[in-house]
C-alpha cells in the first residue's frame, strides 16, 4: 500500500468517525473534490477503508447490533437507504436474502414449503374461534369507534348497498343495517360466517343482510356495492395484510365513487422508554416470593429482546414517548395500491432529552372515519372560514370507549401530537387512535426493542438532547404475504458513537 493510498484511507476514516451523519455519497464527493479522484477510485478507497460488515454477508443484513468505541472498530456506515440511493441490484440481493431467511423461518410452520402465500387455512381457522372475536368485540374502544362512526353516517348508508369485508360475528353488518342500508353483503371465509347468520336472524335483520361464507376474492356477488365497511387493521396496522382484500373489493366490487369506512389510516413511530416493560418481564425475576430468580434474566433478555420478533405492549404513560412521532406510512383507502403498500422506506431524526432511558421504538396507528353526519356543521363552517383548524370539531373514543367531541386544539397530547393528521379537516371525522395513553385496546402498541437499555447523552456538550437518526424499511414478505419485515438502522450521536441494526418480523 502506498503512502498516498494510506493517507486517503485515513482521510475517509477521519470523516466517518467525526461526521457520522455524512452519507457514503457525501464522503465520496468530498474525496473527489479534495483529492481530484475519479468517482471509481474514490469508491474503491472508500470501501477499502471500512472494516467488513458485522456479519459475513455481503450486504448489511443480519440480526446484528454493534456498539463501537474507536474508529478501528467502526461498523459499516448507517445504510443511507433513501430510495434513490439504492445501488442497482442491491435491493434484489436484499430481497433474496430476506427471502432465504423467511423460508428458514417458515420451514417449521410449513414443512412442505410454500403452499399458500396467504396461509389461508391457518388464518381463517384462527378466526373460527369465538375467543378471538371476543377479544375484538369486547375491545370497547375498537367496537365503539365502529358503532359510533356507522350510527353517525346515516347520510352514507341510507338506502345503499354495503359490503362488510370480513364480517366475523356480523356485528358491523348489523350496525350498518340499523343505520339505514338497503342491503348488506356480509362475507367471511371462516366458520364464523355461520355464527354471523345466527346473529342476523336473532336481530331480525335477515331481510337486509345476506351472509356469504367464503373468501371474498372467490365469491361473485349479485351486484356492485356503494359502500365498503371493514375492520381489517392488524398489529402495526398492516400485519395480516387483510387490507389487500379491502383493496380487491374496492377495485372489483365497488361502484365508481363509492365510499370506504374507515377511509384513512396512518402508522407512527417514536423512540420510547418502556422501563415498565423491562421491569415487568425482565427485572422482576430478581425477586420472586423471596427467591432470587435472577439467573433467568439473561434468558428473558434473549427471548424478549434479542429475537427478531416485535412485542405488543400498551404504553400508558405518555412521558414514555421520547419525541414527537414521525408518520411512517399514510394510507388513503380510496387510492392505495398493494404494490405501493408493499414497501416503505423512511429516514428519521429524533431529538431525545439527555439522560433519557431509551429502549428502542414504539409504533402505533390511527384510522379515520370521514364524512359523518355533520351535526357540528355550523361550528366547522365558521372555522373553515376563519381558517382556524385548531377549533375544528371531531370525534374521538376516550379510554373508556366513550365517544367524545374534541377540537384539534385539545388533540395534541402533552403538545406532542401523537397522531398528526395528514389530510384536510373538511368534514366531521371520527378518529380511532391506538397511541400511548389513549386507552388500552387489543392492538396495543408495537415495540421494537434494543437488546440493552441505553441512557442517552449527547456527544456535544452544548446540546441538551441526543440525536437519534436512522432509517426504517418495511417490506412485505412476498411469499407469506400476511407477514412483514421491519429493518431499523439507528445511529446515536453519543460518545462513543453508537450504531445498531436490527431486523424484526411481524
Ligand atoms: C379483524 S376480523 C373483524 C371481524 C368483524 N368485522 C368485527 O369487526 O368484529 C376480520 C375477519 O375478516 C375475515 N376475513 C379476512 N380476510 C377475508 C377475506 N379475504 N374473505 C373473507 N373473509 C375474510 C376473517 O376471517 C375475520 O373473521
Amino acid at each position: 500500500m502506498t503512502d498516498d493510498y494510506s493517507k486517503l484511507k485515513s482521510e475517509i476514516m477521519d470523516i466517518v468517525s467525526k461526521e457520522f451523519s455524512k452519507t457514503k455519497d457525501d464522503i465520496i464527493s468530498i474525496m473527489i473534490e479534495n483529492n481530484k479522484l475519479k468517482k471509481q477510485q474514490a469508491e474503491l478507497v472508500f470501501y477499502d477503508s471500512l472494516p467488513p460488515p458485522p456479519t459475513s454477508s455481503l450486504i448489511n443484513i443480519g440480526n446484528t447490533t454493534t456498539t463501537t468505541n474507536n474508529c478501528d472498530d467502526l461498523p459499516p456506515p448507517p445504510p443511507q437507504i433513501e430510495e434513490e440511493q439504492f445501488v442497482e441490484g442491491e435491493e434484489e440481493l436484499q430481497q433474496q436474502h430476506l427471502q432465504e431467511e423467511s423460508d428458514d423461518y417458515y420451514k417449521t410452520v410449513h414443512p412442505l414449503g410454500i403452499q399458500d402465500t396467504y396461509e389461508d387455512e391457518e388464518y381463517f381457522s384462527s378466526y373460527s374461534k369465538i375467543s378471538l372475536h371476543h377479544e375484538m368485540v369486547f375491545d370497547k374502544r375498537r367496537t365503539a369507534a365502529y358503532y359510533h362512526a356507522i350510527s353517525k353516517s346515516k347520510n352514507i348508508f341510507k338506502d345503499k348497498v354495503v359490503l362488510d369485508v370480513g364480517c366475523g360475528t356480523g356485528i358491523l353488518s348489523c350496525f350498518v343495517a340499523k343505520a339505514g342500508a338497503k342491503k348488506v353483503f356480509a362475507v367471511d371465509a371462516s366458520d364464523m360466517a355461520h355464527r354471523a347468520e345466527l346473529i342476523v336472524q336473532q336481530n331480525g335483520l335477515s331481510d337486509i343482510i345476506t351472509v356469504f361464507k367464503g373468501k371474498l376474492e372467490h365469491i361473485s356477488f349479485p351486484e356492485y356495492v356503494d359502500v365498503i365497511v371493514s375492520e381489517w387493521q392488524g398489529s402495526f396496522l398492516i400485519f395480516e395484510s387483510m387490507i389487500e382484500s379491502v383493496i380487491y373489493a374496492r377495485d372489483n366490487l365497488m361502484k365508481p365513487g363509492g365510499i370506504i369506512l374507515p377511509s384513512k389510516a396512518c402508522i407512527y413511530l417514536s423512540p420510547i422508554n418502556v422501563e415498565s416493560y423491562y421491569n415487568q418481564y425482565i427485572n422482576q425475576w430478581s425477586n420472586v416470593f423471596d427467591l432470587d430468580m435472577s439467573p433467568l434474566i439473561p434468558f428473558a433478555q434473549k427471548e424478549l429482546l434479542e429475537e427478531k420478533s416485535i412485542r405488543n405492549y400498551y404504553v400508558e404513560n405518555t412521558e414514555s414517548v421520547l419525541d414527537k412521532p414521525i408518520i411512517l406510512r399514510t394510507i388513503d383507502l380510496s387510492t392505495i395500491t398493494i404494490e405501493d403498500l408493499s414497501k416503505t422506506i423512511k429516514n428519521f431524526e429524533f431529538k431525545v432529552p439527555n439522560g433519557s432511558k431509551y429502549h428502542g421504538f414504539g409504533a402505533w396507528f390511527s384510522v379515520w372515519f370521514e364524512n359523518l353526519d355533520d351535526e357540528d356543521q355550523a361550528i366547522n363552517k365558521k372555522n373553515q372560514h376563519d381558517n382556524d383548524s385548531e377549533q375544528f370539531v371531531y370525534y374521538t373514543i376516550d379510554r373508556d370507549g366513550e365517544l367524545v367531541k374534541s377540537t384539534y386544539q385539545q388533540y395534541a397530547i402533552n403538545s406532542k401530537g401523537f397522531t398528526p393528521i395528514f389530510f384536510k379537516q373538511s368534514s366531521n371525522v371520527l378518529e380511532l387512535s391506538t397511541a400511548p395513553g389513549t386507552g388500552d385496546q387489543h392492538w396495543k402498541q408495537v415495540l421494537f426493542l434494543n437488546s440493552k437499555e441505553k441512557i442517552l447523552q449527547s456527544s456535544n456538550e452544548n446540546e441538551d438532547s441526543t440525536l437519534v437518526k436512522g432509517t426504517i424499511r418495511i417490506l412485505q414478505n412476498k411469499d407469506y404475504r400476511r407477514h412483514w419485515w421491519i429493518e431499523i438502522s439507528v445511529s446515536l450521536k453519543t460518545k462513543p458513537f453508537d450504531y445498531s441494526y436490527q431486523k424484526y418480523l411481524i
